[in-house]
């Protein structure tokens, strides 16, 4: 199983990515650079979270454009799965992979802590290894994770059952409290909480460790 982690100027979690995809698959992933064109042969490509050119423009905005964002698009295009956490669901959605976008926190203030998910999902690869309606811990740490679509949209997301996770009570104002989103295919998913900073109770929970071993299971 080959991994793949995106770093971009000021990437911040992918570090921590780095270590929990080696937890579950016992081998480094390969960390590849934003300015690269070319991705080598992976399962799997994760855009961990942060704050890519400082968040300039938009959050997510100037990171779209990287090179290796064209590459990421064609993996994706061609089946991979792609997982984009925090910043990194802000470049999914910012290069067109997610539909909809991460607005200023409701409220404007940074969130930081653990949240409740519930899971809406179990048929993608992200969360076949979950159970529906199960609860997971994970970690938010933002200001820009407002997820807004017009309700055409949020209709369509439902309908398809492409809502992957929920967040149990407001954390900042998203839409219809989503907390993560399915592409159609259902191999891209953007999802706001942070499941490799829980995996170990040294690191405050689990629930992350669960999570990508669902995942890993699914695509092995
Ligand atoms: N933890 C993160 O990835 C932070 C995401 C982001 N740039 C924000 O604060 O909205």
């Amino acid at each position: 199983m080959q991994t793949a982690v995106i770093v971009s100027p000021a990437s911040n979690c992918d570090r921590d990515a780095q270590v929990a995809l080696k937890q579950v698959t016992g081998n480094d992933p390969h960390m590849v650079w934003h300015a690269d064109t070319e991705l080598p042969p992976v399962d799997l490509v994760v855009i961990p979270g942060g704050f890519s050119y400082g968040d300039y423009l938009r959050a997510g905005a100037m990171a779209a454009r990287s090179p290796i964002i064209r590459e990421v698009i064609a993996r994706a295009e061609a089946g991979t799965p792609v997982l984009g956490i925090c910043n990194g669901f802000q470049i999914l959605t910012e290069a067109g992979l997610l539909p909809g976008a991460l607005l200023r926190n409701a409220g404007i203030e940074f969130v930081c802590g653990l949240r409740t998910l519930r899971v809406e999902n179990t048929d993608s690869p992200f969360t076949k290894g979950l159970k529906h309606g199960q609860y997971l811990k994970f970690p938010v740490a933002h200001h820009d994770g407002n997820y807004e679509a017009d309700d055409e949209t949020l209709d369509r997301l439902e309908g398809e059952g492409r809502v992957a996770f929920r967040y149990v009570e407001q954390v900042n104002g998203s839409a219809r409290n989503i907390a993560g989103v399915l592409n159609k295919q259902g191999n891209v998913l953007g999802m706001m909480p942070h499941p490799e900073r829980v995996i170990s109770p040294l690191l405050g929970g689990e629930d992350g460790a669960t999570f990508f071993r669902g995942l890993i299971e699914a695509i092995a």
